[in-house]
């Protein structure tokens, strides 16, 4: 199967022929453009059955005069009897199916490309829908680009197969079939001779797809690599330029590129004998019906007494010769469509995994909802380990943590880096479940309540907020429909935003975010605060909020605060203690563990860690 190495593989349902399924699914709206679509591409093979048939005739009747003017399904009794009006007959026949061979042909891009791109935007969007809400670790333990590959390159896989490939399908059985049932109409002991070349040519398809399939596996994983090197150098220039490794990159890039070179070769001398090897049995199909018939038309019987009991006349070896020569270009696709099934088939494996998977951090289906947020926060013995690309639990990030915040609160939370602070935030958000214990609000367990209404009740701003293409208002009404001027201005203030953004050029509908005008980190991160700000959320978490800010601004920061803090429980985390001086508990938390709590005079009394910390920013301790 194609993908062996996928990230996602943990992702695939094999269980289910896939494309099937989300045939069903999502084709079942488009089932009557489908089904159009079908058959005009039925109808339009068959069209390019009719002008050799007929010109089988004309030549018979009308230049060689060995059979009557007749044509099946219409009766003769309806056909011009003068040789000029048959002749024009013909033309004309001959003209109208390739007239209505180009309509059918329009007709049947259009319906199929329409049933395509249908399905196609319906699958992507609850595709996109049911990879949103998978928790978070699913995507911690995936890279972006792999993420970004299911929902762009698997879709488009399917609609691949769906336009194209099955269309040929079509076209194959029908052409192919088509002009093989006629021919064993006609004269099936000449026949044979073209009908014959049907299995070798499908034999060489499938060698062809044996051979190619491991080859192209190498390239995709050869290009993957090459990309992800220079998506990673490019990334990384300012590095790459200050350490001066312009030519070790480059002769890195050359290795990758090299490799990918020789894959790509490997794949083409292969592929590039496809093409010969169908022709040249086509080809010898055609000769041995030129010359078994040629000598059959001109000395008037067969060259051999297998084929001895008919006659064959010249119009109907022009016919066959013209059959057998067009029986290349549709097995050709033989190869793309196996392995576009192959591909789609992965594809949809993928997609239907990610739709069927329940989330691992989802609403319990008797879930309520958390209404009138007083804002009590309990942590009751908890304890977690995030877990690694197998589902297993890495090391253990919090150990036994409990602590009560009451209504209103100001809770500081510092640390040394990598204690487990962040992650402490993270499981009140239902960012991940702990593995022991509680995390209450209100006194409902956070496994017990929605998600939306736990998640609306919680600001959160962490330290590298992501601010979307958008205008700078957009951003910080992310989410709101209806959000009103003067209130996010004022959020902006507090949130010691305002100032900076009126001086941007367009103010508060500057654009930001990627591909939009640079901010600092601390512009961002102020831009995020009032975001959180403006929702009015019932509590307040501050994961190093404004670490990036200058400590004058922070300064005003805090005392615009003043107010928003005091009326909502709210957690700081910070390395910068300051930030944190006036809480109404500190919780100094080291290795996954509460080592110590109070304010920041106890704590200070205590003579503990937090001293120690503090005496090394207020500058006491070397
Ligand atoms: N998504 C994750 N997957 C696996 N391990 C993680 C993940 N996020 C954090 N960790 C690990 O968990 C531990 C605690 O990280 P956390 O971010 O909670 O610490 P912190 O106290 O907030 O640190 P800092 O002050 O540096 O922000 C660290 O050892 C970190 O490597």
């Amino acid at each position: 199967m194609p993908d062996d190495s996928d990230e996602f593989a943990d992702v695939r349902k094999t269980d289910v022929n896939a494309i099937w399924r989300l045939f069903r699914e999502y084709g079942r709206a488009q089932a009557g453009t489908f089904a159009a679509g079908g058959a005009a591409s039925v109808l339009q093979m068959l069209m390019e059955l009719v002008p050799s048939f007929v010109l089988a005739v004309a030549i018979d009747s009308l230049f060689f005069d060995t059979r009557d003017f007749s044509l099946p399904v219409v009766p003769d009794a309806w056909l011009p009897t003068a040789a000029g009006d048959q002749f024009l007959l013909a033309a004309l026949l001959i003209a109208a199916a390739y007239a209505l061979n180009s309509v059918l042909g329009w007709a049947n891009s259009y319906l199929w490309n329409k049933f395509s791109q249908e399905f196609q935007h319906a699958v992507r969007v609850d595709t996109y829908d049911a990879m949103q809400r998978r928790e978070v670790d699913f995507f911690d333990n995936k890279q972006t680009g792999e993420v970004m590959s299911v929902l762009n390159n698997d879709v488009n896989q399917l609609e691949n197969f769906l336009t194209t490939n099955l269309n040929s399908l079509i076209a194959i059985v029908v052409r192919v079939g088509g002009m093989g049932a006629v021919m064993l109409l006609i004269n099936w002991r000449l026949a044979l001779i073209p009908v014959a070349a049907i299995p070798v040519l499908g034999y060489i398809s499938h060698w062809f797809v044996r051979a190619i399939h491991p080859k192209y596996q190498d390239v995709r994983s050869s290009v993957g690599a090459l990309n992800s090197r220079l998506e990673n150098n490019i990334g990384g220039i300012e590095t790459v330029k200050a350490f001066t490794t312009e030519s070790f990159e480059t002769d890195r890039v050359e290795g990758a590129s090299r490799d990918y070179l020789d894959a790509q070769w490997d794949a083409i001398t292969t592929r590039i004998l496809f093409f010969p090897s169908l022709q040249a049995t086509t080809a010898a199909a055609y000769v041995a019906v030129f010359l078994v018939g040629g000598w059959w038309v001109v000395t008037g019987s067969p060259p051999h007494p297998f084929f001895a009991g008919t006659t064959l006349t010249a119009g109907t070896l022009v016919l066959f010769l013209n059959y057998s020569r067009r029986f290349v270009y549709p097995m050709r696709q033989m190869g793309q469509i196996i392995n576009g099934y192959q591909y789609a088939e992965a594809a949809g494996e993928r997609i239907v995994g990610l739709l069927d998977m329940e989330p691992r951090v989802s609403d319990a289906p008797d879930a309520t909802d958390l209404r009138n947020v007083a804002g009590r926060v309990e942590y009751d013995d908890v304890s977690f380990a995030y877990t690694d690309a197998d589902g297993e639990p890495e090391e253990t990030v919090l150990d036994g943590v409990s602590f009560d915040a009451d209504s209103g609160d100001y809770v500081g939370l510092v640390g040394p880096t990598g204690a487990g602070k962040s992650t402490m935030m993270k499981l009140l958000l239902r960012f991940y479940d702990p593995d022991e214990g509680a995390v209450r609000v209100d006194g409902h367990d956070v496994r017990d309540v929605s998600l939306h209404s736990l998640r609306e009740s919680v600001g959160y701003v962490n330290q590298d907020p992501y601010l979307f293409y958008g205008t700078v208002a957009e951003n910080i009404a992310y989410g709101l429909d209806d959000a009103d001027e003067d209130a996010l201005r004022d959020a902006a203030k507090t949130a010691g935003a305002h100032d900076f953004v009126t001086d941007l050029a367009d103010g508060y509908d500057t654009m930001v975010g990627e591909r939009g005008v640079k901010l600092s980190g601390g512009q961002r991160q102020r831009i995020a605060l009032a975001r959180a700000l403006l929702r009015d959320p019932e509590l307040l978490v501050l994961d190093e909020a404004t670490s990036h800010v200058d400590n004058e601004t922070e300064r005003v920061i805090q005392t615009n605060l003043a107010d928003v803090v005091a009326d909502r429980t709210t957690f700081a985390v910070a390395h910068r203690l300051s930030t944190v001086r006036d809480a109404d508990t500190i919780l100094v938390v080291e290795d996954g563990e509460i080592v110590e709590r109070g304010t920041h005079d106890d704590l200070l009394a205590r003579d503990g860690l937090y001293a120690d910390l503090w005496n090394v920013q207020v500058g006491a301790v070397e």
